[in-house]
């Protein structure tokens, strides 16, 4: 009998993507274990969104390719708003789409609709669901903005506000690309903290980034991508090393380890 934790989040073999005539993705294979955290890093154009973007079936790779494969969770088709339900997406996009006069609450209530925004006439919003808003948010700390609006709320807490939209469906993963961007250092603080109590909490972390320090302690695999193809891919600290990373951003690259962080300087 297969187990739920021996299949893989994510089972991904001979992925290109071709777009306006260019291989952006290039022959990619990929496996993310149940119970894996990674990190994947790549220079600006490098192939990392329209990797999550094959993930969420926002980008699909040629299909006449030998021994292709795309499965997530063990399945290969899936109905979009289930996906959606199960990794728990947040992008710097989805968070401007979500900077509406909407409240905090019903940012959070519109994960269950996959939607941005609330719209009363056609949603049903249960006292379940209310009551789930409202714990999520007392889990991130932020249930005293509830009633706030979006637009007037800081950067960092929008961005909690959206993990809790994604952690309204108890998802398996949470996909974060570039989540700290434009963050605070007291922000970032806090938002790594909260993706370290996700993590710990059972929920697979897929993190897309340029900056080595939002990699959370809970992290142990990262992945480095350029050109469309996997550059590297290892244990944390067998892949952040000076010559992998100077290789990947061509530029002399110097990397510090800091307690359990890691950060690059060029
Ligand atoms: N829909 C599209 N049409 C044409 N080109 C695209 C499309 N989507 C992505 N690309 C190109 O594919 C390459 C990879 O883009 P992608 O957004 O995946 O890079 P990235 O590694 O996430 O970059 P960044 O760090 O700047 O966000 C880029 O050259 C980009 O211009």
């Amino acid at each position: 009998m297969t187990n739920n934790a021996d299949i893989p989040l994510l089972d991904f073999k001979n992925i290109t993507v071709i777009k306006d005539g260019r291989a952006i993705l290039d022959n990619i294979s990929l496996q993310i274990g149940a119970d894996e955290n990674v990190a994947i890093i790549g220079p600006n154009g490098s192939g990392k969104s329209s990797l999550i973007k094959v993930l969420t079936r926002e980008y699909y790779p040629i299909a006449d390719v030998p021994g292709l494969r795309t499965d997530i969770m063990g399945e290969e088709m899936w109905n979009i708003f289930d996906l959606r339900k199960q990794l728990g997406i947040i992008t710097t996009d989805l968070q401007y789409s979500c900077l509406r006069d909407d409240t905090v609450f019903d940012t959070v209530i519109s994960g269950y609709f996959s939607s941005i925004g609330i719209y009363d006439d056609f949603f049903d919003v249960t006292i379940e669901m209310k009551a789930m808003a409202n714990e999520v948010l007392k889990f991130l700390g932020i249930h005293h903005l509830a009633h706030q609006k979006m637009t007037k709320i800081s950067s960092g807490e929008a961005r909690k506000a959206l993990i809790a939209r994604a952690l309204v469906h108890d998802p398996k993963a949470l996909v974060l690309d570039e989540p700290t961007n434009s963050l605070d250092m007291k922000s970032i603080d806090q938002f790594r903290k909260t993706v370290s109590s996700i993590a710990k909490a059972g929920k697979n972390i897929i993190l897309v980034t340029h900056d080595l320090s939002d990699i959370i302690p809970e992290i142990k695999r990262v992945i480095l991508i350029k050109d469309g193809r996997i550059f590297a891919d290892g244990k944390k600290e067998d892949i952040l090393t000076d010559e992998n990373l100077t290789a990947l951003f061509e530029v002399p690259v110097t990397v510090q380890k800091h307690g359990e962080y890691y950060a690059a300087f060029c």
